[in-house]
């Protein structure tokens, strides 16, 4: 039979300058969290970087030989846990990717997700970021099987604001998208719980995203408040700004009763209107 219910963990950590101590930190929030029972584990958008265009290529690894790799690897094995490793700056084959890992309880890679929809904004007077001009976008959707309980979703911080690529993952069965982020304080307030509502609302999936913790005197300030959304559309579990884990159950059973309930899933109208997915 298998399990309709787990502990999912958001470990909201400050994120410094030196990548050593991101590692260290990052690995003793872990075994915290494992400690109280999270089955699965996610860190945030640029866990072993700060966050800002002018750090990518100094802080980029091969996955295949990176150091935050293999701690990761390492804390996903010691602590037999599924691990959404955030998300680091990537090189490969001479270009620079947002990329998100994803281990296994026995330390193994089991997907990577490369930010497919890069963070290219300009609000007058607000924020400009442009990681187009550094980093090449991923074309692939990513999600994977964790173990017979529940098939996940992943996504990274500017993906959420695309429907579609949430629609696809629901679509193919996943019950729980997961978005390593880090909104910042213009659209942070504005936008970040709405979208993780909309999504999980319009999917009738979980949601949950895993900010760093906000420092002030980061060049890029981000909003924190990590959160879990159920398939209702209900926060139901979230937090400030500073360095804390946000627990929450994640009830399949529960889903299962609202997809029940409210059957949208069945009553498109695919006769008016499709969402279609051009690749794998
Ligand atoms: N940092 C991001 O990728 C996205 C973001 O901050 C936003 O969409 O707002």
């Amino acid at each position: 039979m298998s399990i309709a219910k787990f502990k999912l963990a958001l470990l909201q950590i400050a994120v410094g300058a030196s990548k050593t101590e991101n590692l260290l930190r990052a690995s003793r929030f872990i075994k915290e969290a494992a400690d109280k029972g999270a089955h699965l584990v996610t860190l945030p958008e640029c866990f072993n970087s700060p966050y800002g265009t002018g750090y990518f290529a100094e802080y980029a690894e091969q996955l295949e030989t990176g150091e935050s790799c293999l701690a990761l690897s390492a804390a996903a094995k010691e602590n037999k846990i599924y691990l959404v490793g955030g998300s680091i700056p990537e090189k490969k084959d001479g270009k620079l990717y947002n990329t998100s890992t994803v281990w296994g309880p026995d330390g193994g890679l089991l997907a990577v997700h490369r930010k497919v929809h890069l963070f290219d904004i300009d609000i007058p007077g607000k924020i400009k970021f442009q990681e187009s001009e550094i980093l090449s976008p991923g074309n692939e959707f990513t999600s994977f099987q964790m173990g017979d309980v529940c098939k996940v979703g992943i996504g990274i911080c500017y993906d959420m604001r695309f429907a579609e690529l949430a629609q696809i993952y629901a679509r193919n069965g996943c019950k729980l998208l997961l978005y390593p982020g880090a909104f910042n304080m213009t659209t942070g307030p504005a936008h970040w719980e709405l979208l993780q509502r909309g999504r999980a609302l319009d999917n009738q999936v979980y949601v949950a995203t895993a900010s760093p913790a906000r420092s002030e005197s980061s060049s890029y300030v981000a909003w924190g408040h990590s959160s879990v959304v159920s398939p209702w559309g209900e926060v139901i579990a979230t937090t400030d700004e500073k360095e804390s884990i946000v627990y929450a159950d994640i009830d399949l059973d529960h889903l299962q009763q609202i997809r029940s309930q409210i059957p949208v899933t069945h009553q498109r109208r695919s006769d008016m209107y499709e969402v279609i997915q051009k690749k794998n």
